[in-house]
């Protein structure tokens, strides 16, 4: 695999967005996952991921671009924010990326993902890069607040200068199969957006079966997602491989029915570099290195780019950094 390097700013301007499509219940009925077979093919990836040294490299550096540097943290101040925006500018070290050779590649983060109070923080601190902020908005993390204060806080996110929202849905609407309630919602949250990109975190760990998963999924996209996203990061179960199966093949029978390509966002709990590759591997198997570029696959992960950090220095001096070397913010 080459490693082409696409700025997260280029990449999201050029990306074609979901328009939405109407509701159609029979589709949503009709799907079924198994979670043993799921199961049983999750356990073939790692075995079956051949990245080997040089390519190791190269797919870490590319791994950085899709990650969506967060920190959602209810002690979150505007001097962490802006310590994590000064660490997407700079994501790797200075010797690091010369050791490389790679000082010439613009290797940024997808995003950074603050909660909606520090949109503006991370704007100002991003001025003059093409990384994007995204907020978690609409009563993240648990997404129970009345619709109207929820479209009002993509409003402001958005007047603030985000440019993806990601939105978390209401899990008893699936686990009621409510899908017409949800996808009106997603479809108000969407219209709320505007030209912003809409990632909808499912809550996957609160869905009860990864056909409801599946489902979810697939009501989400008719109602006009570009991404879909696992977790919050704050559920007991968050993102896992079997669960990504259920909801990357709902993004293939998007596409091949669509014609629309929409993203996706495992989330919560990714954390090494050795994971992200299985991600990866998984992506790339199921969807193909065309779905291995920023505007089609993210990470939500808080510390996963000190763990990446610290594998690309092993793979320059053969010697693991200590963690303060690598801090986050
Ligand atoms: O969406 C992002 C998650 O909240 C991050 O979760 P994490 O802290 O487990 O990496």
């Amino acid at each position: 695999m080459s490693l082409r390097v696409v700025a997260p700013g280029e990449a999201h301007a050029a990306h074609k967005r979901n328009p939405g499509f109407p509701l159609d219940l029979d589709w949503v009925e009709r799907v079924r996952m198994n979670r043993s077979a799921l199961e049983r093919r999750a356990a073939t990836l790692p075995a079956r991921r051949t990245v080997k040294k040089d390519w190791q490299i190269a797919w870490l550096l590319k791994a950085v671009t899709f990650i969506d540097l967060t920190t959602l943290n209810s002690d979150d101040t505007p001097g962490r924010v802006e310590r994590l925006c000064a660490k997407a500018r700079n994501p790797l070290r200075r010797e690091i990326v010369e050791g490389l050779g790679v000082a010439n590649l613009d290797i940024h983060p997808g995003a950074v993902c603050v909660y909606h109070s520090f949109v503006k923080t991370a704007v100002d601190a991003l001025e003059g890069t093409n990384i994007p902020v995204a907020a978690v908005s609409t009563a993240f993390p648990h997404g129970l607040a009345p619709v109207e204060t929820k479209i009002k806080e993509i409003e402001a996110s958005v007047a603030d200068g985000a440019k993806e929202i990601d939105i978390v849905i209401e899990r008893g609407m699936v686990l009621t199969g409510d899908w017409q309630g949800l996808y009106d919602q997603v479809r108000a949250f969407r219209k709320a957006c505007g030209e912003a990109h809409i990632k909808t975190i499912l809550g996957t760990g609160e869905l009860a079966t990864l056909t409801n998963v599946a489902k979810a999924s697939l009501v989400c996209m008719m109602a006009g997602a570009d991404f879909i996203k696992t977790s919050t990061g704050k559920e007991k179960v968050n993102a896992n491989l079997p669960t990504s199966l259920a909801m990357i093949r709902m993004i293939r029978w998007f596409a091949e029915e669509t014609g629309i390509e929409i993203g996706y966002k495992p989330a919560g709990g990714i954390a090494t570099a050795k994971l992200a590759l299985d991600y990866m591997a998984l992506m790339k198997e199921e969807l193909g290195t065309h779905w291995l570029q920023p505007h089609l696959f993210r990470f939500g992960a808080s510390s996963l780019l000190t763990d990446i950090e610290r594998q690309l220095e092993h793979g320059l001096t053969g010697h693991y950094a200590a963690d303060y070397r690598q801090p986050m913010v």
